[in-house]
């Protein structure tokens, strides 16, 4: 495979950084596109994977809507070019004043988790004279087989309106007045390989469709989420995940009512692997078991080795020499600042630049000041 990195132009630039690899990122949006407009399905991108204004424009270029999860990322989406109707706003615990920012724009629809949530907004679009378009996230009770901070589809989750709780919602919505139900809505969990816990989400939400189907109040919308997981160990082979697979598997389950749209509201896969964390090394110094190799990014930088264990796959820029094991491991006053451990690299020293793949979801979008560090800078392959 030949190297992604520009690295004669990279070595210049001030780590660390995020550097975006645009080609790779239309490579995927147009894969996306292609594979969804077989079925006519719609996407919406995730904007929590990465809410940088120029990947929003990006994505909105392909004619995506977006999904949001706070007012902020309704108000970054309408600036990034998506029109409102094509913006949804999910989340457990949405504030009065972000429900008002979804209103006054006449989003296309909010995705409701709770009774007391739905009475909220509907007082609200009330107040502002409006009727809230209304799409009910369900907890289907289906294992995503994923890391346990990232499945969010079963019942112990805090998400969504339990399936046994659905008849008196339904009874709720039928009763307020500024509140129009538009959808039903489904999110398992993220980083998911295992593509039989999709097959289980489509038998569950045909189950469901049964109860719509019942009380002659079909859902327009069939929300099915996102979720579709990366190859973080092989960021060059696998660029980007099996698209027609991964819709090929609704096409085939997933059973639907007269005049039903499928939506979709994919993040990490969008994104992921178009992002590589540039750092670069500080220090080398001996450690009991391996060398550490001290670089200049930290988990204020890229948060998910630290919060989850995850897994990135790291690489030397610099060096081809002979290969030794490093603990590669950042500034920060935390034991768990640590990228990799034991990981084998070239002989590696002050200076060398170092990769840190596969960190464009839930990346740059997670970074904090922590220690009282900047925030790290994007640089995108397309402007240098
Ligand atoms: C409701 C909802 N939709 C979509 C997503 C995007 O998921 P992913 O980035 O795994 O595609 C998430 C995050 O897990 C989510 O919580
Ligand atoms: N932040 C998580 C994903 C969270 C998905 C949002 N529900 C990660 O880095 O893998």
């Amino acid at each position: 495979m030949s190297n992604p990195f520009p690295f004669q132009t990279l070595n210049e630039v001030e780590t660390p950084f995020y550097y975006y690899n645009m080609q790779l990122l239309d490579t995927t949006l147009e894969t996306i596109k292609r594979e969804a407009d077989k079925y006519g399905y719609h996407i919406h991108y995730a904007v929590k994977a990465n809410a940088n204004q120029r990947i929003l424009e990006r994505v909105h270029s392909y004619g995506f809507g977006a999904d949001c999860v706070s007012g902020n990322e309704v108000i970054a989406s309408l600036a990034a070019g998506f029109p409102s109707d094509k913006i949804v706003f999910a989340g457990v615990g949405k504030a009065d004043k972000e429900i008002i920012v979804g209103l006054e724009n006449n989003i296309g629809c909010f995705n409701v988790e709770s009774i007391p949530e739905l009475e909220v907004i509907d007082e609200i679009a009330k107040r502002m004279n409006k009727t809230a378009k209304v799409a009910l996230r369900i907890n289907p009770n289906v294992q995503a087989n994923t890391h346990k901070y990232i499945t969010t589809g079963l019942e112990e989750n805090k998400f969504g309106i339990y399936i046994w709780d659905l008849e008196k919602v339904l009874d709720k919505v039928d009763q307020l007045n500024n509140i129009e139900f538009v959808g039903i809505h489904f999110h398992i969990g993220s980083q998911i390989n295992d593509l039989d816990s999709f097959k289980q989400l489509c038998t569950r939400v045909n189950e469901l469709q049964e109860r719509f189907v019942k009380r002659r109040n079909i859902p327009r919308i069939v929300n099915v989420g996102g979720g579709l997981g990366v190859d973080y160990e092989n960021p060059d082979e696998n660029p980007m995940p099996d698209f027609e697979k991964f819709f090929g598997i609704f096409d085939d389950f997933l059973d639907l009512q007269e005049g039903q749209e499928v939506h979709f509201e994919l993040g990490r896969s969008v994104v992921c692997q178009c992002g590589t964390l540039l750092s670069k090394v500080l220090y080398v110094k001996d450690g009991v078991h391996t060398q550490f190799a001290i670089v200049d990014a930290g988990m204020s930088d890229l948060i998910r080795p630290a919060l989850y264990q995850a897994y990135h796959k790291i690489e030397n820029q610099t060096s081809h020499k002979e290969e030794y094991k490093y603990d590669v491991v950042g500034p920060i006053c935390e034991s768990s600042d640590c990228f990799g451990k034991a990981v084998t690299l070239p002989k590696t020293e002050r200076g060398d630049l170092i990769a840190i793949r596969s960190a464009g979801a839930y990346g740059e979008v997670m970074a904090n000041q922590y220690n009282l560090r900047e925030l790290p800078k994007a640089v995108y392959s397309d402007l240098i």
